[in-house]
């Protein structure tokens, strides 16, 4: 018999596997509302014009093709978690930030978490919020740590259970990891409040637990970058020494270019060059050093300071996008006459809205208008425009009539 007959037929993914659904139909009417990815109002993916420039910038600088170090493009490194972190943080100024650029914030993640299954002594266990991303469990799984839960979302309110997630913070045995979605909440779009955040804070230092920030979006949840690190930037402040896994896929647009870092908070820059170290031994025998033309584009973007400015105007743009199809799909649902409430399509914030559909109607969507997203009932608003959102919000007040 053959070496691999007994290899089992594993489930398809549940965001990516959406996607493909997506593309064997072949109706003209379809739409994907399932992987997280921007599109423009013609349903267009969108190559950032900022990112355009740097890559005529890049070409014309005809640079080799030579390995990066196991961390990654220093330059890239630098300007990349002082985006995050902010210029004058202190961490950065007294040298004592390890960062590593990663394989996008999935990378982040995966060596953040297997670089805390071998060094964090207190606990082998992260928490993840209820619900949150699809794939956070399965890298933990991978990495080396338990994966429990705590209570995030309220289905009842569509909001926060602000209460049930202090509750279950405090429950949780001293020193555990939390994860914690810096900005924009995958896949609810529910996000604490700055106040809540500085309740969190102290919930989180009481209890001599490890912050584990994942921030894949940040500039989208609110336009604004600085804004949108609101909760990295107070925690560092309130002396956390937090981990933070980074992405730059979805606010410039660089999804398949996979670049991201993982950065952890030392006491000094002896301590740091102790945990670079081992980073590296955690990197090397995994991918052994990240692509560099990714790195370059951002590197680039991020110290020409008319190149960031135009970034920066571009990822308010998206984000914009995203919210005048908020309003769009708000108003038609409410037009149409849609049972229920759907005041929460509106305050929700980042990439995603999670509409409250279940997964009967999220499969009725997929079969009878040949509309894709995840059985979650999360959508991908960029992938509304103005010429299908009709469509979608008379599909979806269909199906919940
Ligand atoms: C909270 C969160 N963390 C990390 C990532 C990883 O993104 P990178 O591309 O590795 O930087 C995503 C992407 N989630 C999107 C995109 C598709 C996916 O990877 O699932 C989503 O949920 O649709 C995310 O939503």
């Amino acid at each position: 018999t053959s070496v691999w007959a007994s290899v089992k037929a594993g489930p398809p993914d549940a965001i990516l596997g959406i996607s493909e659904a997506f593309k064997a139909d072949t109706d003209p009417k379809k739409i994907n509302l399932g992987v997280g990815a921007y599109r423009d109002n013609n349903g267009k993916p969108y190559v950032l014009p900022s990112v355009q420039k740097a890559e005529e910038i890049l070409y014309k600088e005809k640079s080799d093709k030579e390995y990066l170090p196991i961390t990654g493009l220093a330059s890239f490194d630098k300007l990349a978690v002082e985006l995050a972190y902010g210029e004058d943080s202190a961490p950065i100024k007294e040298g004592r930030l390890s960062v590593s650029q990663s394989l996008s914030g999935t990378g982040a993640l995966r060596v953040g978490m297997e670089f805390l299954a071998e060094h964090y002594g207190a606990s082998k266990t992260i928490y993840v919020p209820t619900p949150t991303w699809g794939n956070h469990a399965a890298i933990a799984k991978r990495a080396g740590l338990k994966c429990e839960k705590y209570r995030y979302f309220d289905p009842a309110t569509v909001g926060l259970n602000f209460e049930a997630m202090v509750e279950d913070i405090k429950a949780m045995p001293e020193g555990s990891i939390v994860l914690l979605h810096a900005c924009a909440h995958n896949p609810t779009g529910v996000d604490p409040t700055q106040e809540q955040w500085k309740q969190l804070s102290e919930v989180v230092k009481a209890k001599k637990h490890f912050a584990f920030f994942d921030m894949a979006y940040q500039g989208f949840a609110s336009g604004d970058t600085v804004r949108d690190a609101f909760a990295v930037r107070y925690f560092v402040e309130q002396g956390h020494q937090i981990l933070l896994c980074q992405s730059f896929a979805k606010n410039l647009g660089l999804y398949g270019e996979r670049v991201g870092t993982v950065s952890l908070v030392t006491a000094s820059a002896e301590e740091k060059a102790r945990v670079d170290s081992q980073l590296k031994l955690v990197i090397r025998p995994m991918y052994s050093n990240p692509p560099v033309h990714g790195a370059r584009l951002v590197s680039t973007i991020l110290s020409t300071p008319e190149l960031k400015e135009q970034w920066l105007s571009e990822v308010k743009l998206m984000a914009d996008r995203i919210i005048d199809m908020r309003e769009k799909l708000y108003n038609k649902l409410v037009e149409l006459k849609t049972p229920g409430e759907w005041g929460h399509i509106k305050s929700q914030i980042g990439m995603f809205s999670f509409t409250g559909l279940k997964p009967e109607q999220v499969d009725a969507l997929a079969q009878k208008a040949h509309i894709y997203l995840t059985r979650d009932g999360r959508i991908s608003m960029a992938g509304l425009n103005d010429s299908n959102v009709e469509y979608f919000a008379e599909s979806m007040s269909k199906v919940v009539k």
